[in-house]
């Protein structure tokens, strides 16, 4: 994530993606490169080789991803930039299991780099289902090409999710840090290639006003909701085996309550913006598990409508378990125990299949403290709400209490908003160019780093124990295409607060 006005062009390299015929590489890395390349943040000396399973040839490799960038393309196509792009691509097949194909691999490699001149940088970029980063990266190890030579560089990107529980996350980092350094790995979380998600950290840390004021003495409480109409789609295989808590805690909300509650970084680099992160992850409260249960609330979508799609009950999605206890919503309280933070709960929701898309961080400030106009009691004022929107709301907006004209004192709660739109005129993205681009100019500021993710799996350790001892019991039903189970509810309203509503 570059501080100048023009950002910097990568070093020439070969970009290694190891499931290119999949999704993730289809719909959002090749639509990515299009867009830095036509923002001509791509190098001349470059080439993006596709790595298959499969007997597939550069031809058709080049013509499906061709049709991927039509459909995902967040931007008109320019066919010639596109052209230019997929010329890069040459498909090879290797196969983690077979060790022979790595070392093919590393001659084919080879030869395409001395060919596209491109100085012998790699980066390998794992787009693969999770079980299978283990297996490629100690290939790559193995074969000798991670292997540092001279001063060309070499990096390895690794998808989510990085691991299912605190074990094997720290097994995965083990195995990943005996092959390569911290430094050379980059573990994506793609909420931290929104700008919504970066600008929090530009909005605590180049404004004079929030700090002093951003702490137990002021705030009351924080939520961060990420709240989908989506239900589970196909995607019930992986779906059932991880849940909502999974799926989206560790990773993407702690993202988002690491960069909120952090201290402020001593400066702007990954060393010391990673470490403010992990600090503040390592200081939320592991909770007994009778704890995690009063603090959690876990729901399983019924069948029901979003707008004006039916929604299958989640137990009829193909490939989920007959009986499944699996979660689609997760809501928990949590406690961070620092001085910033001590007494202040941040409250935390997730969940499919729900009437309303919002992903937004509230943070509750204190009620005035005395209640001066009497016509209104200082309870039933509206809230002092500063909203960070992510999505689709991309903006902030302060809530706060107003006169309402008029000869008498009335009050009403009123919103001052800024949204993105209204503001800036930017080519849409889809969020992984900045990371893509961070990834080739050897910048982690935006990754995750060891501790940042083991420290995120030990605080959801203790619910995710809870719940498969707790089994069916506890797990609440909610119909798609509402808020989502009435419990969530009470795990605030017993604090005496309540969650925001949308809007
Ligand atoms: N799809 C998305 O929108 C998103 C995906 N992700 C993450 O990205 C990764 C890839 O997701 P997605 O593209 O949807 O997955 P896919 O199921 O589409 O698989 C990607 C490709 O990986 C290859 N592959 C599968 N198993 C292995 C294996 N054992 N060894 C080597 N290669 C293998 C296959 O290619 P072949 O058969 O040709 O070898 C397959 O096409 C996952 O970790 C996912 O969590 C993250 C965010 C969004
Ligand atoms: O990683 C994932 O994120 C998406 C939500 O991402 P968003 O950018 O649309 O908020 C989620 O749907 C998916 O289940 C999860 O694997």
């Amino acid at each position: 994530m570059t501080t100048q006005a023009n950002a910097q062009v990568p070093d020439g390299c070969a970009f290694v993606i190891f499931g290119v015929t999949g999704d993730l590489t289809h719909r959002l890395v090749i639509p990515a490169l299009y867009n830095l390349a036509e923002a001509n943040l791509l190098p001349e000396k470059f080439c993006v080789v596709g790595i298959t399973r499969k007997d597939m040839s550069s031809e058709d490799l080049r013509a499906s991803l061709m049709q991927g960038l039509q459909k995902f393309a967040t931007r008109p196509v320019d066919q010639e930039i596109a052209d230019k792009l997929l010329y890069c691509v040459t498909s090879v097949s290797a196969d983690p299991s077979d060790p022979a194909s790595f070392d093919r691999l590393r001659e084919r490699l080879e030869k395409l780099e001395s060919s596209r001149n491109t100085g012998g940088n790699r980066l390998f970029y794992l787009a693969t289902p999770p079980d299978a980063f283990a297996p490629i990266s100690a290939e790559l190890g193995r074969a000798g090409l991670l292997k540092e030579d001279g001063s060309a560089w070499r990096r390895l990107v690794v998808e989510k999710p990085f691991g299912t529980d605190l074990a094997s996350a720290k097994a995965l980092n083990d195995h990943l840090l005996s092959i390569v350094t911290e430094h050379e790995l980059y573990r994506i979380d793609h909420y931290l290639g929104k700008e919504t998600v970066q600008n929090i950290l530009v909005l605590r840390f180049s404004n004079g006003m929030f700090e002093p004021i951003w702490n137990r003495d002021h705030i009351d409480h924080v939520q961060i909701t990420v709240d989908e109409k989506l239900g589970v789609g196909h995607r019930g295989s992986f779906y059932d085996k991880t849940g909502a808590l999974r799926d989206m805690v560790p990773n993407h909300l702690f993202q988002l309550l690491s960069l909120v509650a952090m201290e402020p970084p001593a400066h702007f680099n990954a060393h010391s913006v990673r470490s403010a992160k992990a600090d503040v992850l390592a200081a939320i409260q592991v909770q007994r598990e009778d704890e995690a249960l009063r603090n959690s609330v876990r729901g399983q979508y019924i069948a029901g409508k979003v707008d004006d799609t039916e929604i299958p009950d989640y137990r009829s999605v193909k490939d989920v378990a007959q009986g499944s206890t699996t979660e689609t919503y997760a809501a928990l309280k949590l406690t961070i125990d620092n001085w910033r933070w001590a007494g202040v709960p941040f409250y935390l929701r997730t969940g499919k299949a729900l009437g309303t898309k919002r992903t937004e961080v509230a943070i509750k400030f204190k009620q005035a403290p005395f209640a001066m106009f009497r016509c209104t009691p200082v309870e039933e004022l509206s809230q002092n709400y500063l909203v960070i929107g992510i999505e689709p709301v991309e903006g902030i907006a302060l809530q706060f209490n107003t006169k309402i004209p008029g000869p008498t004192i009335a009050i009403d709660g009123v919103e001052m908003t800024f949204r993105y739109k209204d503001y800036f005129k930017v080519a849409p993205s889809n969020g992984y160019e900045t990371l893509l681009h961070d990834c080739m100019i050897g910048d982690n500021i935006l990754f995750q780093r060891a501790d940042g993710v083991e420290a995120g799996w030990r605080a959801v350790q203790p619910f995710i124990d809870a719940w498969a001892k707790a089994g069916a019991q506890g797990l609440q039903s909610y119909k798609a295409g509402s808020e989502g189970p009435e419990d969530a509810d009470a795990l605030l309203t017993r604090d005496g607060r309540n969650w925001r509503e949308p809007g």
